[in-house]
């Protein structure tokens, strides 16, 4: 547990309504400091916001009668999060979700920078002006930083000066889909699109996310006919949105990314496939990609590597997500990625709807909303799934914290090192909780979770946003001081 000593002999300052820990200039310290250098005991020194010295055990001495000190004893410290896909629907449908609600989530999940994802707000974040919305959206409304991703959609990106205005107004990246969204403001992009807008990325050196699923019947159809199956059975739903429709796209994609490379029309540009089901034939793709030296990196999600489609009870919508969560051997096969570095990092991909919309009592898995709603349950999912595996803080780290923030282009965040902007997460790896009706949710919906009625390892004790302790066990900070990230 937590041993928790604050010396105080220095003058406090006054109460921040901003951080649970009224200083600006502290040490943290713990058996298990998780730097890019290994896992050390020690402290790690904190002013101002930023990291300023970290210091192994043996070598650190430090007045207690001067200084503050906030020890975690056995407790692990690692980076914050990075989730670079999260749908927080704000402005526009906020009865989905929210900047307050979804960045308290995420605070009370160890993540301390979401990358949002340009629709199912609205407007969908596809120029300069709904940019702007966006970010007045997020001032003062955010408990952990928040940077956008533009929508690459077909009317910027057949037109080159829409899309600099979006990139020049500070979008991180961009994102589309290759098959419907389900936002009628956020139509699909096709190869063709995504090659012309490639150069454009090339220029800005930013990179482009994709949903990769393409149609294979060309009526454009992506239901069976009605009555022809149950759609109460996962397994219906999992029949529309077959492998193959994943392995299509990445195949198209990986013949653009061959302009990636040093001398290529698209040199400095970067690929990012978001979500990865399918651990078969896409994944090799991928990796045949990435031999020959194309700029491309992969995510998957935690319900991906946590759930089984044999497993998911008849109606139980909660867990409809697109890529579908295929067989247990495909799961399999994707922590083998994910181990062996095929894989490169983790995000979210937190997508709630209002719970009607997830049609709960009818269990029409055909005409459900598609999305997971998991944002505060990523580390300790992760980590409950990923003990048997063997995986360890600094993988964790990896996927979660420095790959995310590679992807993003945040130089001073994704570890601690010094220099960097003290985004901060404190947790127990051994400590369990049931995740029932009387776990203190911080999630808007908790009743849309498909995490909600498991018991998960790994619980947050404590999260640091720019030095600011915005969440300790079940607390928030009363004011939201963290902040939007424009590209710079
Ligand atoms: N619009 C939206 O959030 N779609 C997401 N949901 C999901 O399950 N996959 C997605 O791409
Ligand atoms: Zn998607
Ligand atoms: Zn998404």
């Amino acid at each position: 547990m937590i041993l928790k000593k604050v010396y105080g002999f220095i003058p406090q300052l006054p109460s921040s309504d901003c951080s649970l820990l009224p200083h600006n200039h502290y040490w943290i310290a713990s058996k298990h400091i998780v730097t890019p250098n290994g896992t050390i005991s020690g402290a790690v020194e904190i002013k101002q916001g930023g990291i300023i010295s970290i210091v192994a055990e043996e070598n650190w001495h430090v007045n207690p009668w001067f200084t503050t000190v906030v020890n975690y004893g056995e407790a692990v410290v690692m980076p914050g999060f990075i989730d670079v896909h999260a749908h927080l629907d704000d402005p526009g449908r906020t009865e989905w979700e929210g900047f307050p609600s979804g960045t308290k989530a995420a605070a009370a999940g160890g993540v301390t920078t979401l990358i949002d994802m340009p629709l199912n707000s609205a407007p969908s974040t596809v120029s300069e002006e709904a940019l702007k919305l966006k970010v007045q959206a997020a001032e003062g409304r955010v408990y952990v930083d928040v940077g956008f991703w533009g929508g690459l959609v077909p009317e910027n990106a057949e037109n080159a000066t829409s899309l600099e205005r979006l990139l020049d107004a500070g979008v991180l990246g961009l994102k589309s889909f290759m098959v419907p969204s389900g936002i009628n403001d956020f139509p699909m992009t096709t190869s063709a699109h995504i090659k012309e807008a490639l150069p454009t990325l090339a220029r800005y050196k930013r990179p482009l996310l994709v949903h990769a699923e393409v149609l294979l019947d060309h009526d454009g159809k992506l239901e069976p006919e009605d009555g022809v199956d149950n759609a109460r059975s996962y397994s219906t739903y999992l029949k529309t949105r077959p492998a193959s429709m994943e392995e299509a796209a990445i195949n198209q994609l990986i013949t653009l990314t061959k302009e990636t490379r040093a001398g290529g029309s698209a040199e400095g540009a970067h690929l990012h496939i978001v979500h990865l089901s399918d651990a078969r034939t896409s994944l090799n793709l991928i990796k045949e990609a990435k031999r020959r030296g194309d700029s491309i990196t992969v995510e998957t999600c935690p319900h991906y590597l946590a759930f089984a489609a044999e497993d998911i009870p008849d109606g139980d919508t909660r867990f409809k997500c697109a890529p579908p969560i295929r067989d247990a051997a495909n799961k399999e096969k994707l922590w083998d990625a994910l181990l062996g570095g095929d894989i490169d990092m983790l995000s979210s991909d937190h997508s709630p709807a209002e719970p009607e919309m997830k049609l709960l009592d009818e269990g029409n898995f055909l005409k459900a909303w598609g999305g997971i709603s998991s944002l505060q349950f990523v580390l300790p999912a992760t980590w409950t799934y990923g003990r048997k595996y063997g995986i360890t803080f600094e993988q964790l780290a990896s996927w979660w914290s420095e790959k995310p923030a590679k992807l993003a282009g945040l130089n001073t965040k994704g570890a601690i090192a010094i220099g960097n902007q003290a985004d901060i997460v404190v947790w127990e790896p051994d400590l369990e909780f049931d995740l029932d009706n009387d776990y203190p949710v911080h999630v808007k919906h908790p009743s849309i979770s498909a995490y909600m009625g498991s018991r998960l390892a790994g619980k947050v004790l404590a999260t640091f946003v720019r030095g600011n302790l915005v969440y300790k066990e079940g607390n928030h900070a009363s004011l939201a001081c963290a902040l939007p990230i424009l590209h710079r």
